[in-house]
């Protein structure tokens, strides 16, 4: 299941992450937050959901399907979290939160007073958090510039309740694009790709946690899930469909059609 806001433009939000779903060989369900009038060069509006009707929407697919796991995109509202927060409790699923706070064209998509609810209420129910280095910041109050500096953070992210953390290096410089993935129980390890040079990256967050989502509702371990993930991230950003004007889409088909050819390199400490 995916609980998020829907992108018309296609690259992000719901739309990815069926197509992610889709294309894994997962059956998604979605629960629909908000829809926003949006394409490659930016979010021309929003038109929020009412909570109970988001309630009801998780309700009603929970009465009827074994939903195995959900992940949480788009929650706009302090209103909308608490709703999603109470109603996820009572279930028995793992757990994706994509803390989802800015789009790239610079559209707020969480509300500025929501972030407290997001760190009291959402994360302690996560299996796992996917936060980008900005919404790191605004989660732990900390400019974050290194990977010491990425370790203090999830440090402070993992006392907040949540199992574990991907600290996504997206928004960092390099040769690489590097994840670092953090543990309740001290673990970690890195996940490094090749960075590509690109501009073709609209819906990158939402696409790699719907597919962590879908590796594991179908029983993979967090930590294969995640890795295979970025197995898709990498080649959806790296074969690109060109398409729009502005930020454009990753290619969900990439994964399918080439991953026999690529691995990622994993470090453990
Ligand atoms: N230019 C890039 N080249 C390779 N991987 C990237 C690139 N940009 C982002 N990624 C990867 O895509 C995933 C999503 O990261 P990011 O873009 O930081 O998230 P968000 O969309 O939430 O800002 C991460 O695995 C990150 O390492
Ligand atoms: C409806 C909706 N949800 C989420 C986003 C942001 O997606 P993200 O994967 O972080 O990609 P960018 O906005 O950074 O391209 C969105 N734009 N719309």
């Amino acid at each position: 299941m995916t609980i998020a806001g829907s992108d018309s433009g296609g690259g992000a939000g719901i739309q990815a992450d069926l197509k992610t779903f889709q294309e894994l060989g997962v059956f998604g369900t979605s629960v629909i937050t908000a829809l926003t009038a949006q394409n490659t060069l930016g979010v021309e509006g929003i038109f929020p959901t009412t909570p109970d009707f988001v309630k009801q929407q998780i309700e009603v697919v929970f009465q009827d399907l074994a939903v195995k796991a959900v992940k949480t995109g788009m929650l706009f509202s302090p209103t909308i979290i608490e709703t999603v927060s109470d109603t996820l409790k009572e279930k028995d699923v793992q757990l994706v939160v994509d803390p989802v706070m800015i789009a790239k064209g610079g559209a707020n998509l969480l509300q500025s007073e929501a972030v407290d609810a997001l760190k009291s209420q959402l994360l302690p129910l996560a299996t796992v958090l996917t936060p980008n280095i900005p919404e790191a910041e605004v989660i732990t109050g900390m400019s974050i510039h290194s990977v010491n500096e990425i370790e203090k953070a999830a440090e402070k992210i993992l006392s907040l309740g949540v199992e574990s953390v991907v600290m996504k290096g997206g928004h960092l410089s390099g040769k690489e694009a590097i994840d670092h993935v953090y543990f309740k129980d001290g673990s970690y390890f890195a996940i490094q790709s090749n960075r590509v040079n690109t501009t073709q990256t609209h819906g990158t967050g939402c696409t790699f946690s719907a597919a962590i989502t879908a590796f594991l509702g179908q029983g993979k371990t967090l930590k294969e899930a995640i890795i295979e993930a970025k197995k898709f991230i990498q080649l959806a950003i790296e074969h690109p469909l060109n398409i729009g004007h502005g930020h454009g889409p990753t290619n969900h088909f990439a994964y399918n059609q080439m991953k026999k050819s690529f691995e990622v390199v994993v470090h453990e400490s």
